[in-house]
């Protein structure tokens, strides 16, 4: 081969050479580019489903992964209760995987990723329904040094995750997930509890008007019925003055759950206020909203309530019903409530005047 041949195939090597590397600084160019649009989708979800919606949407077709999951540590039920009593509904999310204390992550108190070949043994509760895996990235998700919770991403391809890789760029996107997470987990918990009454946990005021004005308008909608359940207890000044503050507010409690334990989950219960209880029951005429009233009026009528320390204490409770029927469409919906609302409250005040420990229905327009 002459020297000029010898120069040319220098050069072709060098070329392939180069096209190869320029394919993969635009292959990995192209991957960073992908990853910054997750990391802006994620950080702008503005609440927890919204979030767990998009890190399982995007990130494995981003990463090219089989399967993305998330365990979160959820001391106490605490995350869960709450994201369901807001309506999250997590048979959409079977990769959100719950787990009650750091000891069930298997991380041990290990902080750094985990990269390895898949064992079953170890990894296979973490990928549910996943396909065959052959590598996986267990990430820990980590708040003030704090996990809380674990990232797991599992490859059918082996090489994918190997013990000997470097982990920066897995630590920075679980560093973020965490945040958003925290950031999500905190602003619904608050929601939660600008919506919730603090002393018995049902629904409070603030809720239920803004929620019967959806309901109004679905309800109009799609033509069911509404109705609406004003309940008080009678007398409850007396068992304030016998029982003292405390007393009375464990009552508050037991009444708050036995009125619960009467309703559907699409039902919604809040306390309006002092001894007054609503319930709005959605898809309910006037006749099943009687029906459902005379049940709450007997179970808080019924065995009597043992109070800490041994005290037992028998109460009653007046029940005011009125229905918005499905074809009644015209108008604002605020002042539809309001009616709603007061027809329920003179229906009361007659359960009142009647002897109480009754239910009154409202005879309508
Ligand atoms: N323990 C407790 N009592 C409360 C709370 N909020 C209001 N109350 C009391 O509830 C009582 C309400 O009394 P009234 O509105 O006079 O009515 P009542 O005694 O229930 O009589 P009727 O409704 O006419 O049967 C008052 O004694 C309030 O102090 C609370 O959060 N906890």
């Amino acid at each position: 081969m002459t020297d000029h041949e010898d120069l040319a195939a220098e050069n072709r090597a060098l070329r392939a050479r180069m096209a190869w590397m320029l394919e993969q600084a635009e292959r990995n160019h192209d991957i960073m580019m992908r990853h910054q649009a997750f990391d802006l989708e994620i950080v702008a979800a503005t609440n927890f489903p919204e979030l767990i919606g998009r890190i399982f949407g995007s990130l494995p077709a981003i990463s090219e992964l089989e399967s993305v999951t998330l365990s979160l540590v959820d001391e106490g039920d605490d995350i869960r209760t709450v994201m369901e009593k807001l309506g999250v509904d997590f048979a959409a999310f079977p990769q959100l995987l719950f787990v009650p204390g750091i000891g069930q992550l298997t991380l041990g108190t290990e902080t750094k990723p985990l990269l390895g070949a898949h064992d079953a043994a170890r990894d296979a509760h973490r990928f549910p329904g996943a396909p065959p895996l052959q590598s996986v990235a267990i990430v820990p998700l980590l708040r003030n040094r704090r996990v809380i919770g674990t990232l797991n991403l599992g490859s059918a391809d082996p090489a994918r995750f190997t013990p000997s890789l470097g982990t920066d760029f897995v630590e920075h996107m679980a560093s973020i997930i965490a945040i958003c997470l925290e950031n999500v987990i905190s602003n619904e918990m608050l929601k939660y509890i600008g919506l919730t009454d603090s002393l018995t946990g049902v629904f409070n005021r603030r809720y239920l008007d803004r929620r019967l004005l959806e309901e109004i308008a679905r309800a109009r909608r799609q033509h069911y019925d509404l109705s609406f359940l004003y309940i008080d207890i009678d007398h409850f000044k007396r068992i304030n003055d016998t029982l003292g503050h405390q007393g009375g507010d464990e009552v508050l409690r037991e009444v708050a759950s036995r009125i619960k334990g009467e309703l559907r989950v699409s039902d919604a219960l809040a306390r309006f206020g002092g001894e007054e209880f609503v319930v709005l029951l959605i898809d309910a005429g006037l006749d099943s909203a009687a029906f459902v009233a005379e049940r709450i009026r007997a179970s808080l009528a019924e065995p009597m309530i043992e109070l800490p320390g041994g005290v037992k204490v028998s109460i009653t409770g007046s029940i005011g019903v009125a229905c918005l029927a499905g074809a009644e469409g015209e108008g604002p919906a605020e002042a539809a409530a309001t009616e709603l609302i007061a027809h329920a409250d003179e229906a009361l005040y007659q359960a009142k005047a009647g002897g109480r420990n009754r239910v009154v229905r409202h005879a309508g327009r």
